[in-house]
């Protein structure tokens, strides 16, 4: 499994490349090896044996490549079989966004982060999501609360931004009265 590329490194903070279709050989496998990884670390047994911390979301700059793509794989706790949203988006662009926000009660982490940073990162509640999947297929999805939050943690990820960037350092949980909370 591909190693996890940790801040301070420049990939992280790069715009990341437009991606080419159709997909070139190596991009395919790097659409692959980056949900493969979500899959692994979302299984319990696999997660432990090759040392994984799990993940529902994995964009390309965090495996060394400065490409517009990332996996997501949002799991439905009701139904394992039936993922709330699972893909591999490739040159994402989110269209529209709400005025609303929505944070997770319990923060963000990011594979490429070692440590703790507290607070709320608050994000747009629902997104208007265009994309191209590995097939050269464009989808518009409307995604609202958990899935379009990670879906943005992601895109984040393909402009050079981190979580963290997004936390008020004047005051880390702060609210508005509409903000949306999401354990
Ligand atoms: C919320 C969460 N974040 C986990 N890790 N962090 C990540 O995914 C980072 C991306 C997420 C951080 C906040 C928004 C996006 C990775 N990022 O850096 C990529 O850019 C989890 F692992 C996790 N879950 C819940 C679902 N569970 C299903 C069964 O398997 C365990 C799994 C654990 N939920
Ligand atoms: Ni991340």
């Amino acid at each position: 499994m591909k190693d996890i590329v940790r801040d301070g490194n420049k990939v992280l903070r790069q715009q990341a490349k437009k991606v080419e279709f159709p997909l070139s050989d190596e991009n395919k496998k790097l659409a692959k090896d980056l949900m493969e990884y979500l899959t692994v670390s979302q299984d319990p047994k696999l997660c432990k044996k090759y040392n994984l911390r799990a993940g529902v979301g994995l964009a390309a700059p965090q495996v060394g490549q400065s490409k517009m793509m990332a996996s997501v794989l949002v799991p439905n706790d009701e139904d394992e079989s039936n993922p709330i949203f699972k893909d591999v988006i490739i040159n994402p662009v989110i269209l529209s966004n709400s005025v609303q926000r929505a944070a997770l009660t319990e923060g963000e982490g990011c594979l490429s982060v070692d440590k703790d940073i507290p607070g709320f990162v608050h994000r747009s509640a629902r997104i208007t999501l265009k994309y191209t999947d590995v097939n050269g297929k464009e989808h518009t999805v409307r995604l609202k609360n958990y899935p379009a939050i990670v879906c943005q943690h992601e895109i984040d990820h393909l402009h050079g931004t981190l979580f963290y960037d997004h936390i008020n350092p004047d005051d880390p949980f702060d609210k508005k009265d509409d903000d949306i909370f999401i354990d």
